[in-house]
């Protein structure tokens, strides 16, 4: 995926948001874009997924983009499973493997059961597992993530992630936003911001570590037959045995994404049990 020399504003007496962007990301390369509000982050990744037109320069990708935009729109008349059935077919999947990713999707994201229910009545947070698995289901050569974590729960959150790099490493091109500083950290090859005057330049100190203190995610897992935990997990937790061969992992919660990914990708492979918020003053 090349931009070069793009530049973008939205009609002509209108300012730059972008300018001069020259960007090449390649297979199996997992990139973040990075910037302060309405510096331009998403008309990046729609002129990506060529729903916009750049002003000047040029885009080129090397397949179509699947793309979950940062507002997705629920008001179409089908339900989840016929929605993600249509999306499959415009991909070019046969209708049988469509069904069955679409099928696989919802499962993986815990909302199988809301497969019939239309669109329209949907929770917000059913709506934007739709909205991901829309994008996820034609696994596309290029992936485009804007914001698609908001809104999710944690376990659903892990499960992007997971799928995120999954595609990379199956030798997609990711391009993500997300306001998490430690959002996909040490997975991510590359980081761009878009700066106030409209040009995108690389991160070079990476990703931040998130401060200590504060608010505290407990993890409850199952390890199957008592199996030891994987070494150097994320926000180095405090492990506390709980009946049978149960665990509970507490991290500062800015940790907890990426505990949850390890944990999930890891081996030996662990059931979430429970995720949550520690209260204040409990221990
Ligand atoms: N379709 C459009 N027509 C006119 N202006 C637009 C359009 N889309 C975005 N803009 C303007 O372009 C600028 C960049 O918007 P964009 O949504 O790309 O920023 P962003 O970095 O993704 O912001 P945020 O972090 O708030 O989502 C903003 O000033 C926005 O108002």
């Amino acid at each position: 995926m090349e931009l070069t020399a793009v530049g973008k504003r939205y009609g002509r007496r209108e300012r730059w948001i972008l300018r001069g962007v020259d960007l090449a990301v390649g297979p199996g390369e997992l990139v973040r874009i990075a910037g302060r509000n309405g510096s331009g982050k998403s008309t990046l990744l729609r002129l990506v997924a060529g729903i916009e037109r750049p002003s000047t320069g040029r885009v080129a990708r090397p397949g179509p983009a699947a793309y979950v935009p940062e507002r997705f729109p629920p008001a179409l008349p089908f339900d989840a499973a016929s929605y993600l059935l249509r999306v499959g077919r415009v991909h070019g999947l046969s209708a049988e493997r469509a069904r069955r990713r679409a099928g696989e999707l919802l499962d993986r994201f815990g909302v199988a059961d809301r497969a019939g229910t239309p669109l329209s009545r949907l929770s917000k947070g059913t709506c934007q597992k739709v909205a991901v698995a829309q994008a996820l289901l034609p696994e596309a050569r290029v992936l485009l993530l804007d914001e698609a974590w908001t809104g999710l729960d944690p376990e659903a959150r892990a499960v992007l992630d997971e799928a995120a790099a999954e595609r990379a490493a199956a030798g997609g091109t990711v391009l993500f936003v997300d306001h998490d500083p430690a959002r996909l950290a040490g997975l991510t090859s590359a980081a761009y911001r878009v700066g106030t005057d409209g040009v995108l330049r690389p991160v070079e100190d990476g990703v931040p570590e998130p401060a200590a203190g504060g608010p505290v995610m407990e993890v409850e897992v199952d390890v199957p037959d008592g199996a030891p935990l994987p070494t150097a997990l994320p926000g180095a937790p405090e492990v506390t045995a709980l009946a049978g061969t149960a665990v509970r992992l507490a991290v500062p919660a800015a940790h907890s994404d990426a505990l949850l990914r390890r944990l999930l990708l890891g081996r030996p492979a662990v059931r979430v049990l429970a995720v949550r918020r520690r209260e204040e003053g409990e221990r």
